[in-house]
């Protein structure tokens, strides 16, 4: 069976989307690993499938290269409401994406019947405990306090982390060093498996930059180091807010290896802002 894909990318965070509206897509986990392969496949950080639903204009269902299937996608979302918008199915610049987290509202700006950025409100963080089990290990206890700055030991060394749900887990870690020169093939995993956290954990590393920007490495669970996380983004904002390296209700710029996201948080949703980029399109054999 032959199927058309678009490959698209938000920051560099790259998926090979599959339109599912009329027919269903037999398989998803085992796809993701063939097609996500660099070399002997299409190549991506995974796969994203957009298909119809009852609650909103259309449910994102995506999986990281692993097989894995993740609960939100902020980079995927975005590149979501484009394709919805230029392929016609739903011609409007408000619309509402069905996730594995609820649903999520995207207001579009377009020019000449094209997508150039999507805001999403990527609805209320929750603080780490109740979303991110952790272990009696004394790191908290039901019900867990939230975990804001609290010493952890990775890899032989403490660390400081702030763990934040954006629907999907993240621990967050500022650092003074540069993140670029973090050995993340090393230090990711250990994270990513830590016994913390039950069921893994994507990591983010940020420098406090001049302007009250961010830079941000991520290692992803389910897809290794990708240029960028949308939820990642958002949860180190967060996080930044949460230790008082950032205000509330102010813009932050998170700057990624593959782009920047304009993050703004509030008591209530945090908002994400950032483009979707449609690369090529084609078809594959199933
Ligand atoms: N790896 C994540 C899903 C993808 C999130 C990321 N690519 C984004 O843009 O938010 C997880 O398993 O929770």
């Amino acid at each position: 069976m032959v199927r058309p894909f678009v490959k698209m990318h938000g920051c560099g965070n790259d998926y090979i989307y599959f339109d599912c509206l009329r027919e269903p897509l037999p398989n998803p986990e085992a796809l993701s690993v063939r097609l996500s392969e660099r070399h002997f496949g299409i190549g991506g950080d995974g796969i994203v499938l957009i298909c119809p639903s009852h609650t909103a204009d259309a449910r994102m269902r995506m999986f990281n290269l692993d097989g894995s299937e993740g609960k939100m996608c902020g980079n995927a979302i975005r590149c979501v409401g484009k394709y919805l918008y230029e392929s016609g199915a739903v011609p409007r610049e408000e619309m509402s994406i069905e996730t594995l987290s609820g649903i999520r509202r995207l207001h579009l700006a377009t020019a000449g019947g094209e997508v150039s950025s999507v805001r999403v409100d990527m609805g209320r963080a929750e603080l780490a405990a109740a979303h991110i089990p952790v272990d009696a290990a004394g790191f908290g206890v039901e019900p867990c306090e939230p975990v804001i700055g609290r010493p952890l030991q990775v890899g032989g060394r403490e660390f400081a982390v702030t763990c934040v749900s954006m629907g999907n887990p993240h621990c967050v870690v500022f650092l003074e060093e540069d993140v670029d020169a973090l050995d993340l093939a090393r230090l990711g995993p250990l994270f990513e498996f830590h016994p913390l956290f039950p069921d893994r954990i994507n990591t983010e590393f940020c420098n406090p930059l001049p302007g009250g920007e961010f830079k941000m490495r991520v290692w992803e669970r389910g897809s290794g180091e990708t240029l960028a996380c949308g939820t990642g983004a958002c949860a180190s904002a967060v996080a930044a807010c949460l230790t008082g390296r950032a205000e509330w209700g102010h813009d932050i710029k998170i700057r990624l290896r593959g782009g920047e996201l304009t993050i703004h948080c509030t008591d209530e949703a945090v908002y994400m802002t950032g483009g979707a980029t449609t690369v090529f399109k084609g078809e594959v054999e199933l």
